[in-house]
Formats: C-alpha cells, structure tokens, sequence
C-alpha cells in the first residue's frame, strides 16, 4: 500500500501475452494532480480534433494537443499536426514518466475529455511516426475511467481504472497485439485530461 491507500503492483504485466501493460497507479498526492489538472486545462492549446473519414470532415467532442521535442508532423486520417514546444508543466511530468519508465521521451498527446459522453474507440498507437514498439507512458489527471485492452486475434479484454495522477505504461509488441479504447460511460460527468508521452521517429519532423 502507498500513502494514498492504492495498491501499487507496477511489476505485474497486465497482458496474457503479446505485449507490456503495466499500471503504477498515483504518482502524484490528490492535491498535485488536481493543481496539475487546472494548469493543463488552463494552459495547454487545446482544439477539437480533425479527421476526413470516407470523404466526411469529422470534429470530435473531445479536445487534443500536441507537443514535442520538435516540429514534428504527421497526417492522422488526412488530417495534418505540428508539435508545440514544451510547457514547464509538461516538462515535469515527462521527466517523471522517464524515471518511473527508464525511457525518454520526445512528444506527448493530449486529449480533454469533457465528461463521460466523449471517449475514444478501439485503435493502435502504431502509426509510422512512432518508433516500432516504443514504450508508451499515459498520465491521467481528473475523472477516473475505464480503459480496456482487447487482443486483435483471440478478443480476450484487459480492464483497468486509471486514477487521477496515475501511470500506465504500455511497451514491447502491445501495440502490434492489441487494441485499446476509452470506453464512454454515463456514470461519469466530470472531466479528465490523459497526456500520452510519445517517441517519434527522427524522419517525421518538418525540415523548414
Ligand atoms: O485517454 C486515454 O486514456 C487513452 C488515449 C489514447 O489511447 C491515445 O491518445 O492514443
Ligand atoms: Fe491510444
């Protein structure tokens, strides 16, 4: 048990096989991570995301932000993004993700979900972009939510809460395996802010 009364098993692989899931629970008191929430939902560029699906120009409810190391740019679903430059906040929590994980990390996702009406479906992080099978780190801040895995062949499905201030890792081949989502939820009515600490490979900067 942990000051917070949590359970910390950050050793144990969540995933039968196939990959890397590992939960750290809260890294941070109740009280940072509600001041970590308000600054984030205050200072980041948050904007609704973008997609052209099947000829259609979708807007998601959820808000997104992207920042980085570099310029960086990928197109995601026809439509094009560029890494912002750090802020101090961000920074800090990086540098705590690259401890707790033993990695670096050199962008970071964002995404604001309003309240339990706005999730995300079932998808890989495995874009061109990213470097093949590099580990991700999820922070989460605000409302906790049900994140669930789902194997691509056998469909047998993880489920995990994550907390407010809490880590998740996801590394080797999960992202080559297994799907994951943010299920939506009526239960839920207050907001949450996850930061998904990335590696790009080094071509997807913008040379300009
Ligand atoms: O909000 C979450 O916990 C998941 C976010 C996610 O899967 C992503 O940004 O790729
Ligand atoms: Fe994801």
């Amino acid at each position: 048990m942990d000051l917070f009364g949590n359970t910390i098993n950050s050793n144990t692989n969540l995933l039968p096989y196939g990959g890397t899931v590992k939960y750290y629970g809260k890294l941070f008191s109740q009280i940072e991570a509600n001041q970590y929430f308000d600054v984030l939902w205050n200072t980041i560029n948050w904007k609704n995301d973008e997609a052209f699906i099947m000829g259609k120009h979708l807007i998601t409810k959820r808000k997104v932000a992207w920042y980085g190391d570099r310029e960086y740019s990928y197109t995601y679903s026809k439509a094009s993004k560029t890494a912002l430059p750090w802020t101090p906040e961000l920074l800090a929590i990086k540098k705590i993700a690259e401890e707790k994980t033993g990695t670096t990390f050199n962008s970071c996702l964002l995404n604001l979900y309003h309240n339990g009406d706005e999730g995300m479906a079932y998808h890989s992080d495995d874009e061109k972009a990213l470097a093949k099978n590099a580990t991700i780190a999820s922070i989460s801040f605000g409302a906790e939510r049900k994140f669930l895995l789902k194997h691509k062949q056998t469909k047998e499905t993880i489920g995990i809460l994550l907390a407010n201030g809490s880590l998740l890792v996801m590394a080797d081949e999960t992202q080559t395996n297994w799907l994951h989502r943010l299920p939506t939820t009526k239960k839920v009515s207050q907001p949450r802010i996850n930061l998904t600490f990335r590696t790009m490979n080094d071509t997807s900067y913008q040379t300009h």
